[in-house]
């Protein structure tokens, strides 16, 4: 096996929103053959995947489960917790928010488990996909790479408690993002910008500054200094945002996120 496919059958239980974004990630990338993946939902061929000869569609999870070398859940979290496989000793791979590692011990009952997260970017290869798996073989590390490296960026992390972080800061596409930029739209129409143009200049700030920022070893926190140091205009607003509680709310939003994925993944009563 090249490090960069997966061997087998990749069975992908949910094909929604991120389950299709992977699946397409995958087949683009060429790491799963149409040939090798079963899709599992509960009514059939959706989205995009549709159209793709060669899947194998089903709505029985077990099917799944029995028939493929690799899982990838992405479900909601509440019916993936609910799932029982016999799994047996594959390889099981969760992007579901907030369902831990040891419920997925639970649904699946192999030890060889990853509790991953990514977002809808995957689709493009712009996603970024965080995993944490202790104990997993070096085989199934370089499954779970490829995986996620077809999506865009991975990073193995060393506690489980950051992926409830990611799953708040990352794993929503264009998620808290769209909301600043909402704001600053709003801002640009309440000084009688027509709706578009507000809307295609946002949109391009956007495009630029991650563009800017993802091309970068600088931290934000450089490019905030910088126009700082610089005296400006753009000095005026930060220093105001600052001081109406930007980060703050940055943070509680965060925080808020994060702790709904605590109540996924506390046990059940
Ligand atoms: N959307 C996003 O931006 C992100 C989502 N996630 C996570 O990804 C997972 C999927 O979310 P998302 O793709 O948005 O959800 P969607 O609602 O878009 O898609 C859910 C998919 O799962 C299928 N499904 C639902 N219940 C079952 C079941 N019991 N058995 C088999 N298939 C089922 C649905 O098909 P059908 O109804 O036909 O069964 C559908 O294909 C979630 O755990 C979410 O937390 C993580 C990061 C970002
Ligand atoms: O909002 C959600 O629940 C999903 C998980 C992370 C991003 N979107």
């Amino acid at each position: 096996m090249t490090d960069d496919t997966v061997p087998g059958r990749l069975g992908l239980i949910g094909c929604g929103q991120l389950g299709g974004a992977i699946a397409g990630a995958l087949l683009r990338a060429g790491v799963v053959p149409p040939l090798r993946l079963t899709i599992c939902t509960r009514s059939g061929p959706a989205g995009p995947m549709a159209e793709v000869a060669g899947i194998v569609w089903t709505a029985d999870p077990q099917a799944v489960a029995q028939g493929c070398d690799t899982l990838l859940l992405a479900l909601p979290p509440m019916a993936g917790r609910a799932l029982r496989l016999a799994a047996g000793g594959r390889l099981v791979i969760s992007v579901m928010a907030g369902v831990t590692l040891a419920q997925l011990a639970t649904i699946s009952g192999s030890p060889r488990r990853v509790r991953a997260m990514s977002n809808p970017a995957a689709q493009s290869g712009m996603a970024y996909s965080p995993f944490y798996a202790p104990g997993l073989s070096d085989a199934d590390r370089a499954v779970t790479r490829a995986v996620f490296d077809a999506c865009g960026l991975t990073d193995e992390v060393p506690e489980e408690s950051q992926m409830d972080v990611f799953t708040a800061v990352t794993g929503p596409v264009p998620g808290f993002v769209a909301y600043v930029a909402q704001c600053m739209q709003e801002y640009a129409q309440s000084q009688g910008v027509a709706p578009d143009t507000a809307r295609r200049a946002v949109a391009q700030l956007f495009r630029a500054a991650g563009t800017l920022m993802a091309d970068s070893e600088r931290p934000p926190a450089a490019f905030v200094q910088e126009m700082l140091d610089y005296a400006g205009t753009t000095a005026a607003g930060l220093a105001a945002m600052q001081a109406a509680g930007l980060p703050a709310a940055v943070a509680q939003g965060l925080e808020a996120a994060r702790q709904r994925c605590l109540t996924i993944g506390a046990p059940e009563d």
